[in-house]
């Protein structure tokens, strides 16, 4: 099958990014039928209007692994998802400027002085981008993987620190803990797997559709 003839599958988180993500899309000419929309259907995957494009709506995590093993040649995600995982094959060519928050560690309020601690325990559904930081800082960190609720952790004593994302800083305040250092600012990135950039030059022509954009409304 040429490439012409096999749909270009782009694949897009379903939580919190999707609304901010919605516009942009429309904006570089990705715009899904009405389906899409309907909160009672099941389906997972999307014809978009005017093209042979299809879109997929997958978990955050899973959209860089969609595209890194190219079973999605294009797709929308936070850069902390692309620093965790760090796919050679997958190649993020333009920010977006949407989903901003930043990537923090965190302890109880009332936590004593551990500044000087050399080893730790924290949890995170981050496990590479924690060892990375403490790793640079020379502490031995043993990391707690968890997929959501992390600020439960210190107050249940599962670790001494979370390390999580953080936006108002609200979640952290209800649940009694304190942001100490920033790890990394976020934003959402378009992705390609970058064997199909090389071969497929529908991937080109959406990563420009995609520059082109984000630079006009730079300027607006
Ligand atoms: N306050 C925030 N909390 C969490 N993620 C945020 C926040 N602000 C922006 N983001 C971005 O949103 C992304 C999560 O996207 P989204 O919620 O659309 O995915 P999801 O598929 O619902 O995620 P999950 O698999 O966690 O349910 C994060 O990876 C991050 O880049
Ligand atoms: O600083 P804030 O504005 O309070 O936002 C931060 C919270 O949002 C995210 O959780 P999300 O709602 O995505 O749920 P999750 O726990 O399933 O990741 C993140 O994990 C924090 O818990």
């Amino acid at each position: 099958m040429s490439f012409s003839s096999k749909p270009l599958t782009f694949a897009i988180p379903k939580g919190r990014i999707l609304d901010e993500a919605l516009p942009l899309m429309a904006r570089a000419g990705v715009v899904p039928e009405a389906e899409f929309h309907d909160k009672k259907s099941r389906a997972l995957s999307f014809a978009v209007e005017g093209s042979d494009m299809r879109l997929i709506r997958v978990r955050a995590f899973d959209v860089a692994t969609f595209v890194a093993h190219g079973a999605a040649q294009a797709g929308i995600v936070g850069s902390d998802v692309v620093e965790e995982f760090a796919y050679p094959d997958l190649y993020a060519p333009v920010d977006l400027n949407i989903g901003h928050c930043r990537l923090s560690v965190a302890e109880p309020v009332d936590a004593g002085d551990t500044a000087t601690a050399s080893h730790l325990r924290v949890a995170s559904k981050y496990p590479h981008l924690t060892h990375k930081h403490y790793e640079a800082k020379g502490i031995q960190a043993e990391v707690v993987k968890l997929n959501g609720a992390m600020e439960l952790a210190p107050m249940l004593g599962l670790s001494g620190r979370i390390v999580d994302l953080v936006s108002t800083g609200r979640t952290l305040k209800e649940n009694g803990l304190r942001e100490t250092e920033v790890i990394m600012q976020i934003s959402a990135r378009l992705i390609v797997n970058r064997a199909a950039l090389k071969t497929d030059p529908r991937v080109g022509e959406l990563v420009e559709q995609f520059r082109k954009m984000v630079a006009e409304k730079g300027e607006a």
